[in-house]
């Protein structure tokens, strides 16, 4: 098959021009404008006679004429072109249209600014697309994590975050030589509370009990759900008199939601590296000593002695 070339003369870039999907536009070295494509009178609303020998800023906002003197044309003189620069554009009938422009200055040296001119419109809609794309993708990343690691009935860490966090305290506490206690938190008689108010209010106790915990916990307390109705608190910098403060406070606030729970407290001191699960353990027995002691108190893991709260 023969390849057609055409020949120099024919009229197929005046057709190209009419035909490329945005504004082709020549300026002389006046800035004055001396060739549009069709685009600018189909899709523009501009007439050749309104713009044909007319200064390039009847083209464009007043914004985007300062850019051109501060930015664009000098970016020009230096480096020939200045590429993907989003303006703003008058259309004939008044409208403004944010576009994307290239401009190019002629090899001649001629003063000839070749401009191409296409909206940004849906260059916009398909960045902003991205964008929300990824803020979906965020929030779902979020919402997976916080799965993974949040109780969902309590909103208190899960059993397997509350170690994670307690095992990264504790070694941190045992580096520094810094005392942690270990709160073992477990609600009294709620088999009854269950058995009496059916299980949707027993749910409800706890997750105002998780909801307590959260409030009244610092920063640096880590909270979690151990198991049914038992909950953990690990704070660092505990003395025993601050730990006996805050178990105490823990069951005053208990108390507004017409509960009462048992807490057992296991401490390492400064220079005692005691494993996480040993803690765990020690605590469970002093909560044991404290259901059997008659509930509704705290006893300390070391001498497993009661004290109502
Ligand atoms: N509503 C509700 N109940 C739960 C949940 N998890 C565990 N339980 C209930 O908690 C109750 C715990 O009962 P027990 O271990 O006998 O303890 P208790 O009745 O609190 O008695 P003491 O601890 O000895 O004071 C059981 O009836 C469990 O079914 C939960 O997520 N929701």
């Amino acid at each position: 098959m023969k390849t057609r070339i055409l020949p120099p003369d024919s009229n197929v870039a005046t057709n190209f021009a009419d035909h490329f999907i945005g504004g082709l536009m020549v300026s002389d070295e006046h800035r004055h404008i001396i060739f549009t494509n069709s685009y600018f009178k189909q899709e523009l609303d501009w007439e050749d006679s309104h713009l044909l020998g007319k200064n390039i800023n009847t083209l464009f906002s007043g914004a985007s004429q300062i850019f051109f003197d501060t930015y664009l044309f000098p970016i020009i003189s230096i480096e020939g072109q200045c590429e993907e620069t989003q303006v703003t554009l008058l259309k004939g009938n008044g409208e403004r249209l944010p576009v994307v422009i290239y401009v190019r200055s002629s090899p001649d040296k001629d003063g000839l600014l070749y401009w191409t001119i296409v909206p940004s419109t849906n260059r916009d809609k398909l960045y902003n697309e991205l964008i929300s794309n990824r803020e979906r993708l965020e929030a779902q990343a979020e919402r997976l994590n916080s799965l993974a690691t949040v109780d969902e009935l309590t909103g208190v860490n899960n059993r397997r975050e509350l170690m994670r966090l307690s095992e990264t305290l504790l070694d941190q506490a045992i580096r520094s030589s810094r005392e942690v206690a270990l709160l073992f938190i477990d609600i009294d008689y709620f088999k009854v509370i269950n058995d009496t108010h059916g299980h949707a209010y027993g749910d409800l106790a706890l997750k105002q009990l998780g909801k307590i915990l959260n409030e009244f916990g610092r920063s640096s307390d880590i909270i979690g759900r151990y198991g049914g109705e038992e909950f953990i608190i690990v704070f660092p910098d505990a003395s025993r008199d601050a730990a006996q403060r805050y178990a105490e406070r823990i069951h005053k606030l208990v108390e507004k939601i017409h509960l009462t729970v048992s807490i057992g407290v296991s401490q390492i001191k400064a220079s005692n590296a005691t494993p996480l699960d040993v803690l765990v353990e020690s605590a469970d027995k002093a909560l044991y000593q404290a259901k059997s002691a008659g509930r509704n108190r705290t006893v300390f893991s070391d001498n497993i002695q009661g004290s109502h709260a």
